[in-house]
């Protein structure tokens, strides 16, 4: 069977790609390439430059290509972006999910896993967060994903073969333990490629977006995940689809570390020191989130492997070094691509 990856050119989308070919999978990508790397799609997927919105062509897309299944990470993924122009958020990430969902249903496809995140919770009453606790986002990214999240309950719950699991991640980081995948985001607005950036010299400081937040040390806590863990997930997700499932799950370490935590770990990964300034708070940042990732331990069995900040920033320092200028650095940087279908 071909697996459908939406977003396979970006940061999460290509390391699952790279996942999925290991464990014996056919992989077709699409992805406008809006804040993707054509670089970054292993050669043995086929890769489809195409706009969710653009229905008729996805449609194409699953019928040539026989896709059986999809995993849907294309979307724009900045918060402090969301809170300053909310409606691109909703465009693509809302009306492009129904445009994706439409083309599936007219193809046959009917069953998905999707990309969800932790900032559907908003500021969560209780730590750790299970799948359980309230949602309510506090900015247009975390909204735009929790309406999709109604949306895949709608169609589970009235379209007789369709099935969903939704995986809500915490922030994701890292590369490829093999080195050859990395993160490349531009603008990067993510704490840790920010410190190895600083560490690397390509900017000055690292920019504190706020101190005064309730925590031991007045800086954010967040739970960081190492990217293929994440994938993992995936893989697990898409062994576990049936029709008619309706399930979330969580996708943390559980663990809480604080953004002045992160930039003293990257200072002993690297050696080098990060100067550091601070600014008011970011809007739409909650103060703590680190999940329970019980529930996905349970049913699908997953665990993390890299379950050190040490080892998860090691991983991405050793792609930053080598690819300082990301996907565009020359070398041996991620696989070339050359199955390319309509690019
Ligand atoms: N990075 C994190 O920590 C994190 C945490 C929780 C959830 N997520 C979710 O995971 C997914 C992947 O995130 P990422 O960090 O890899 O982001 P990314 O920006 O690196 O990747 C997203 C990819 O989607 C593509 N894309 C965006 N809009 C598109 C559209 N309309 N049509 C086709 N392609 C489009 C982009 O070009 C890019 O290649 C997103 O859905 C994001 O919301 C990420
Ligand atoms: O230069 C920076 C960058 C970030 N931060 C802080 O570091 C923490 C982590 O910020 P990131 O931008 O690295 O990650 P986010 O928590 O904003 O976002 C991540 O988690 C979100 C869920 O909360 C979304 O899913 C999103 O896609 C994903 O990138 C936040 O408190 C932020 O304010 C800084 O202080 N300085």
């Amino acid at each position: 069977m071909t697996i459908l990856v939406t977003g396979g050119a970006g940061y999460i989308g290509s390391h699952c790609v790279q996942q999925l070919l290991a464990a014996g999978q056919k992989v077709c990508v699409i992805d406008n390439l809006s804040r993707g790397h054509r670089a970054a799609v292993p050669s043995q997927a086929s890769f489809f430059q195409l706009d969710l919105s653009e229905t008729d062509e996805l449609i194409d897309v699953m019928k040539s290509q026989r896709i059986e299944k999809v995993i849907h990470f294309a979307a724009l993924a900045y918060v402090g972006e969301s809170v300053e122009n909310p409606l691109p958020y909703y465009a693509n990430n809302t009306a492009g999910t129904l445009s994706l969902l439409q083309a599936m249903r007219q193809s046959r496809v009917s069953q998905i896993v999707f990309s969800s995140t932790c900032a559907t919770y908003g500021i969560p009453e209780t730590i750790p967060v299970t799948e359980e606790s309230a949602q309510s986002p506090i900015n247009p990214y975390g909204w735009s994903k929790l309406f999709i999240e109604q949306i895949l309950t709608d169609c589970a719950h009235s379209y007789p073969n369709f099935g969903f699991i939704g995986l809500r991640y915490f922030n994701v980081a890292g590369c490829a333990i093999n080195g050859s995948l990395g993160e490349d985001h531009s603008p990067e607005t993510h704490l840790i490629p920010n410190c190895l950036n600083t560490a690397l010299g390509k900017q000055s400081h690292v920019t504190i977006l706020g101190n005064d937040y309730p925590t031991a040390d007045g800086t954010c806590i967040r739970d960081y995940i190492h990217v293929e863990d994440i994938c993992q997930a995936h893989l697990l997700a898409l062994n576990a689809l049936t029709p008619q499932a309706n399930r979330f799950y969580n996708v943390g370490l559980s663990s809480g570390f604080s953004v002045l935590d992160v930039v003293q770990t990257t200072e002993q990964v690297t050696g080098r020191a990060i100067p550091i300034e601070y600014q008011a708070r970011r809007p739409g940042d909650p103060p703590v989130l680190s999940a329970s990732h019980e529930k996905i331990t349970r049913e699908l069995g997953w665990s993390p492997r890299h379950t050190s900040l040490t080892e998860i920033i090691e991983s991405a320092w050793n792609w930053f070094q080598k690819h300082p200028d990301g996907y565009q650095s020359k070398g041996p940087a991620a696989s070339s691509s050359e199955s390319g279908e309509n690019t």
